[in-house]
Parts: structure tokens; sequence; C-alpha cells
């Protein structure tokens, strides 16, 4: 057999997306890198290499080959990749993250190319845990780790190791977003089997083909990759991404005070929503004390925001029980009773009295507690589409001015309500964002823009303000300044405007983001190294679409 000799030549170049400018090696470059004659003569700018990427994707017909053409570039050349996201981040963020990035892990075993560059990790061999890790970094400074074990991908269930694209995806709104240095991230793919009986059974599945594994062995697994991870990449920040609702908030109390770390279902989603429903009230006018918060889905999105919420009502002043008062948890067993069998443990710090209700028997569904309670924020996580019907939100509305309204269940499919509907139902009262893009809504002349109601809007900030900052660990008083930054973004005396900032200025108010996270990490100490200059930490931190010289 022959032998395969790896040297540093031009292969090894050309197909490294971290070192690859193709056409844009200067002459000098493919002299000393042995890549003379391996390319076309014209030595090409990044904005014409750009400009033809571009003509590429428009070529193509649909949107999930727009993704996988985006995808290839991604795989060949992170600097071009990132450089064309830049200039068309509205346009890419659907395609790229949700909800198409949705089809691509429905369809990831017909449409597999290449690795990205993950970690897979599989249940079925701890003691490979730190060389998986290892591998895949392949030497590279690792600051910024997401890891999914799919069970819970958006809302679509159980996905197995086709979960994986959900963390890549995550991992590009962070680098267009906020500008971590792709080359400083990894996505983890947690393989512990998959509960997808159509995965089991197709042929062309590339993940571990078993059951879901759960329990000890589970934990045992997620112990091993998180001492694995923290030991390989001490400076990195954990992410945890679409985890079943069993597990993960275990998770996150597990590790949550002891590394740097969150939980974007919980933590993201929660912020979100303060975030909006804090816009909401700028344009209303009203104070978040007068609010009652029905969460439609009590489950780890619905919690995590209830859980911000009830911060932020505390913080205004209100002692625990009364910032209870205020919210109405909503699950398939209907309102949420503290007597209520199957509670999740943080179902069990939202539940409501039956004494409260002279028909606590028949609230068994969305339109009797809507009835019962005449909630004023709606906030809906529940994976069921089309719940928040005309006759909910037309009974919701008639008891408040200014309904808010979040349908945030993705992809597209699962939404529980469509933005227009909204606002049509309330004569244009309601307040709305949506867990996908949506386009503005005309009515009756006032043209209506839809915040999107997504993590995205987040996380990107969050993270990368603790990683600049190298926080030992994110806590509640971070979150909540983190919260509060988006406030002042948007004109809110504009009619139609709002409840969150455009995803147009995604990159500009998650720089803010950032800072603000940077200088809360560093005002309470929670830096491991020196830093002083909040605003400087996160400057230098951030990276551009540009090509670097290689030595
Ligand atoms: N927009 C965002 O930023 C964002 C963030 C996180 C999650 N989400 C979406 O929220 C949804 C839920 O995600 P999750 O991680 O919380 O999942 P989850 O499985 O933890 O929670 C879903 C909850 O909905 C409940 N539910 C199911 N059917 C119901 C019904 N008929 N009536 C009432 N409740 C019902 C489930 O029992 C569960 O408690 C997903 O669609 C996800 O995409 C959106
Ligand atoms: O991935 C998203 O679009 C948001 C969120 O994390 C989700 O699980 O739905
Ligand atoms: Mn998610």
């Amino acid at each position: 057999m022959e032998e395969l000799i790896m040297t540093q030549n031009a292969d090894t170049i050309l197909n490294n997306p971290f070192l690859n400018k193709g056409t844009a090696f200067t002459k000098a470059e493919r002299q000393a890198l042995g890549l003379t004659g391996t390319l076309p003569s014209n030595v090409q700018t990044i904005d014409e290499q750009t400009t033809q990427a571009y003509a590429q994707f428009q070529s193509k017909a649909t949107r999930l080959e727009k993704r996988i053409f985006l995808m290839n570039l991604f795989n060949e050349n992170r600097t071009l990749f990132y450089h064309l996201m830049d200039e068309h981040v509205v346009e890419f963020m659907p395609i790229v993250y949700d909800p198409v990035v949705a089809d691509s892990i429905e369809q990831y075993n017909e449409i597999f190319l290449d690795p990205q560059n993950a970690a897979f990790v599989s249940v079925d061999a701890p003691e490979d845990i730190e060389a998986t890790l290892k591998n895949a970094a392949s030497g590279r400074d690792i600051r910024l780790v997401v890891v999914t074990d799919a069970e819970g991908i958006l809302g679509m269930g159980d996905w197995g190791v086709n979960g994986v694209d959900i963390a890549v995806g995550k991992l590009m709104v962070y680098t267009a977003a906020a500008g971590i240095d792709p080359s400083q991230v990894l996505p983890v793919s947690i393989d512990a089997g998959t509960n997808n009986q159509k995965l089991l059974d197709d042929p062309l599945y590339l993940g571990n083909r078993h059951k879901r594994v759960y329990g000890d062995q589970y934990y045992d697994v997620i112990d091993k990759f998180v001492e694995a991870e923290q030991k390989l990449f001490p400076e990195s920040l954990l992410h945890w991404e679409d985890f079943g609702r069993s597990n993960a908030q275990v998770i996150l109390d597990k590790y949550k005070d002891k590394i740097a770390t969150f939980n974007d279902d919980i933590q993201g989603t929660g912020m979100v929503v303060l975030a909006g429903i804090l816009g909401a009230l700028n344009i209303s006018k009203e104070s978040i004390k007068d609010q009652k918060i029905l969460s439609f889905g009590a489950g780890t999105a619905g919690m995590g925001i209830a859980n911000q919420i009830m911060d932020e009502l505390m913080q205004a002043g209100l002692t625990e029980e009364e910032a209870k008062q205020h919210f109405y948890a909503v699950d398939k067993q209907g309102l949420l009773f503290d007597d209520t069998e199957d509670l999740t443990p943080a179902q069990k710090n939202f539940t409501r009295q039956r004494s409260e209700f002279s028909n606590a028997d028949e609230l068994t569904n969305l339109e009797a507690v809507v009835k019962a309670v005449h909630p004023t924020v709606m906030i809906g996580t529940s994976t069921q589409p089309g719940t928040f019907t005309e006759s909910i939100i037309k009974e919701m509305a008639a008891h408040t001015d200014r309904p808010i309204i979040f349908p945030l269940s993705n992809p597209t499919k699962l939404a529980e309500a469509k933005a227009e509907d909204l606002i049509k139902w309330t004569d244009g009262r309601a307040l709305v964002a949506t867990g996908i893009p949506a386009d503005d809504v005309e009515y009756k002349g006032v043209t209506y823009q839809i915040g999107q109601g997504n993590n995205a809007l987040m996380y990107p900030g969050l993270g990368f303000g603790l990683i600049a900052s190298t926080a030992k660990v994110l806590n509640s008083e971070t979150l909540s300044a983190a919260c509060h930054a988006l406030g002042g973004i948007v004109d809110t005396s504009k009619p139609g405007a709002a409840v969150l900032p455009p995803v147009s200025k995604l990159t500009e108010f998650s720089q803010t983001l950032a800072e603000i996270v940077a200088q809360s990490v560093i005002d309470q100490k929670l830096n491991k190294e020196p830093i002083s200059d909040a605003k400087k930490a996160v400057a230098d931190m951030k990276w551009f679409p540009e090509y670097k010289t290689i030595k």
C-alpha cells in the first residue's frame, strides 16, 4: 500500500478554512507557502471575492440550497464567509440560523458533506472524550464551546447527532454579531443516542444507533466532558443549547457556580423576553409591577423566562411571595396548581392555589385560563402551533390596552401565532415579538415593526462580554445588567415601533451588550485576569473578517 505523508503543502493550506484565502493569496504568499501555480493567476481582493460569492448565493433557487452554498463556503474559507455575512446579516441570519437550520438538521444525513470542525462526543466512549475535544480543536486556542445533546432541538424534539448543526449555527451568529474569532470556537455534539425512531430506522443515520441514555451513565459523561473541556480550554465559556427538559436545568445548576457557563434556552431566552417586555412597557408607559404574566409552555424556556422576570420584579422592590403572584404557568395539564401531578422542579416555584378560583377544575386549557386570569403578557414556548387563537387573543385584548404577546416557539411551523394576525385581532394594540424573523405588518395606515424575540439578540453579546472579561462565573447581577442594555435603541415614539431592536443593528448592540456585561464582571471582581477597562477588553478581543498575513 502506498504511504501518505502529511506535510505543510498547498493542500493543507488550501483545505484549512482558518488559513485559506483562495484567489486572494498574493504572489508573495503563493511563493512563500508553496502555492505557486495552484490557483488561477489573477489575485483578487476580499471584496471582489465577496461580490462573486454573493452572486452565486443569489443564483440558488431554494433556501436550503442557499444554506448549503454558504456552508460550503464556510467549510472552505471562514474569513470570506464572515466578510460576506457581515454585508448581508439580515438576509443570512434566517439561512445560517433559525429557521433554515431546522431543515438542515432534519436532513443532516442526506446533505452531510463535512464535520465543520465540530467535536463528536459519544456516550459509548467516555474514555475518548478528552482526545475528541483535543483532536477537534487541533491546537487552536478555544475560548467558546457551544454544546448540544439535541434532545430538544428548537421545538422539534430529539434529533440525535443531527443536532450538531444548531451548535455550528449558534457559533456563526456569535462571530457575525459579536466578533468572536472563528478559530477560537468549538461546536460539540454529545451523542447520547436518540429516541427519534425515524432516525434509528434510517440506514443513513450517522449517530449512535440506540435509545437515548439517561441517569447516572449520562451525567457521568457530562461530568467527564466538562472536566476535559475545562482542562483543555481553561479560558473558555461553555454554552449549553437545546438539552431536554429533564436535563437542562439540572446541568446548569450543577456547574453555574463553578465555571463560566450558561444555558441559552433558560437564560438567553429569559434575557431576550425581559428585554422585550421592558421595550413594550416603554411603548405603553406601563409598569412591570402592574403586569399579569401567563407562560404557555412551562418548560425549559418558559420557566427560564419566568425566573428572569421574577428577578426584575424583586429588584423593583417586591418580595419573592409578592412577585410570584404575577405569574400563571400553563402546561399540558392546564394552569399549574400546587397539587398538579408531574410538576418539574422549576414549575414548582410558579404554581397557583385552587382556592384562588371558583372554577379551578375547569382551568385545563389556555382559553379557560385566559378568561379567568386576564393576563397582560402572554408568552408562548409550548411548541404547539396556532394555539394563540383569535378568540383567546380577543379575550385577552378585551381586558388590557396594550396586550404584550410573544409567540416564541420555533421554527416557523411551530409558532403559537403569526404577528400579522395578532396585530389585526387586537386592532393594532398588541405589542408583539416572534421567535423567527417576521415581516413588517401594514394595518390601517401604520407600519408595525415586529421584534425578533430570539435569544440570538442576547447570547452573542453576553458570551463575548464574559469571554473578554475572563469571567469566572455568570451571576444574576450580570444577567440583569444585560437585560437592560437594549433600552434606548428603538425610537418608541414612532407609531408601530418594535419592542426589540432590529437584527440590522445586531453587530452594534451586541458590542454595547458585551461592554455592559464585561463592566458588570469587572465591577463585581469576577474576572480571572487583571482587567480594568471593559471597553478595551471587548475591543481587543474583537475579530474582523479581513485576511491576515500568514507567516
Ligand atoms: N425564541 C427564542 O429565543 C426561543 C428560545 C428557547 C426556546 N424557544 C422555543 O420554545 C419552545 C419550547 O422550548 P423549550 O426548550 O422550553 O422546550 P421544553 O420541551 O423544555 O418545553 C416545552 C413545554 O411545552 C409544554 N407543552 C407541550 N404541549 C403543550 C400543550 N399542548 N399545552 C401547553 N404546554 C405544552 C411541554 O410540556 C413543555 O413543558 C420551542 O419551540 C423552542 O424553539 C424559543
Ligand atoms: O435557536 C433558536 O432559534 C432559539 C432558541 O434557542 C430555540 O431553541 O428555539
Ligand atoms: Mn435553543
